[in-house]
């Protein structure tokens, strides 16, 4: 064997050697990764194991107890608050409230115009015969506004109208004006729970729990997305459970919410978890993390399902191991119309609500459901959905959505 030859063998030996070693070493990465999510699921079970007091919670243990080392939940599927969710795009700084406050009335303005229109070319006739009055109820009940509260706001603007006898245009606006924002307005204390004062307090208990619940569709994920966005602005730290395991884009979606405003997201990624289970975990979480808000999305629901309904008791049993739930908040899309008050009703006696947010506002002319359901129901509109946009979601503010009403007519 020539000197060549030796040295040709002696590299090619050395080249082995490195490639054997750059192979061992990726491997051994890889192992780690594995092992580090496999490790993160375990110590999730544990945790829920622990605080699994109750049998409401015992699914909290299922959720990842029954898999084995190779099924056990990967970490991305229940992320923690500490874990990092976030895209490495940057990320988006919400609007701040007053800025959406002026852009969105405007708005507002433009979804319940005909109603007010409608009311005053009716009111400004200078004699009101019984058909031009039957006219107005049928508007208000066009509107959305509900059968007894049309008669009762007719009975109202009659005895006005009695009083006032020949009135002018800006006469009756102002007629109208007052009785809208007496039925409208009702002195309901539309804060949200974790807004109060007392929740500033650096004492004050943490989290704030808010709970969406509403029939399939009427805007709960987006909502809870937008809802997270409006703390953010505000500077206050925030989580969201996808609690909605029913679809699992439902999770997706909400995750992307998240991620935009860099807001964590617990959740499982097993179809059909018990949702009770993700709640109480991310109850468990926000309070050991010491967040400020927790909003809890869960699945939709029509209202006839008893099954359904009940689940819903559950997963406030289940978080209130935890945490207070401040707000349920029943999320109704306003082109619902009257329908949305029969699963009011329902939800109110199931679960207990303490607002609502009217969805879709932007797309209905029937800004009336505003007065039913709360005169109704006796649970203040708080927030109402303006729009598709990240921000198109407002506190709910009376005067201004009878301004809105009466504007330009
Ligand atoms: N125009 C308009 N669309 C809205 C508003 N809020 C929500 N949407 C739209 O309504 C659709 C349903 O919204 P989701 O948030 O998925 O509804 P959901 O209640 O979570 O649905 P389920 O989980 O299936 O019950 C989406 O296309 C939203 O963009 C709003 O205020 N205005």
């Amino acid at each position: 064997m020539d000197t060549t030859s030796v040295i040709y063998i002696v590299i090619g030996l050395a080249i082995l050697l490195i490639a054997v070693v750059v192979a061992a070493l990726i491997i051994r990465r890889a192992g780690v990764r594995r092992r580090g999510a496999s490790a993160s699921g375990v110590s999730r079970e544990t945790e829920a194991g622990t605080q699994g007091t109750s049998p409401d919670v015992e699914h909290a243990v299922v959720l990842t107890a029954s898999q084995s080392e190779t099924e056990t939940v990967p970490a991305s599927s229940i992320p923690t608050a500490g874990q990092d969710t976030r895209p490495s795009s940057p990320l988006q700084a919400p609007e701040s409230s007053s800025s959406r406050l002026v852009r969105l009335r405007a708005r507002l303005s433009k979804s319940a115009n005909p109603l007010g229109k409608a009311l005053l070319t009716i009111l400004s006739k200078s004699h009101l015969t019984e058909g031009d009055w039957e006219d107005v109820e049928d508007t208000l009940l066009l509107a959305d506004v509900g059968a007894e509260t049309s008669a009762h706001l007719v009975e109202q603007l009659k005895s006005d109208v009695r009083v006032q006898g020949e009135a002018d245009h800006a006469a009756v606006r102002e007629m109208l004006r007052n009785r809208l924002l007496a039925i409208v307005d009702a002195g309901m204390d539309r804060t949200l729970f974790a807004e109060r004062a007392e929740m500033q307090r650096s004492d004050a208990p943490k989290p704030s729990v808010i709970i969406m619940v509403g029939v399939n569709g009427t805007g709960k994920t987006t909502t809870a997305g937008k809802l997270a966005r409006l703390f953010v602005a505000e500077g206050k730290s925030v989580m969201m459970a996808a609690a909605d395991t029913f679809r699992a884009a439902a999770a997706d979606q909400l995750e992307t919410w998240g991620n935009r405003v860099g807001v964590s997201v617990i959740r499982s990624d097993q179809d059909g978890a018990d949702p009770a289970s993700v709640a109480f975990e991310a109850a468990h979480e926000a309070q050991d993390k010491n967040v400020d808000v927790l909003v809890v999305d869960t699945a939709g629901r029509l209202q006839n399902k008893a099954n359904l309904m009940q689940e819903l008791g559950k997963i406030r049993r289940v978080v209130e191991k935890t945490a207070k739930v401040d707000e349920v908040l029943l999320v109704l899309d306003a082109t619902t119309g009257q329908n949305g008050m029969a699963q009011a009703k329902v939800f109110a006696e199931a679960i207990g609500i303490t607002g609502i947010v009217l969805t879709k506002l932007d797309g209905s002319a029937k800004g009336g459901i505003v007065i039913s359901v709360q005169q109704e129901l006796g649970v203040p509109v708080k927030l109402v959905g303006l729009g598709e946009g990240p921000d198109d979601l407002t506190v709910f503010d009376p005067p201004a959505f009878v301004e809105g009403i009466l504007a330009s007519s």
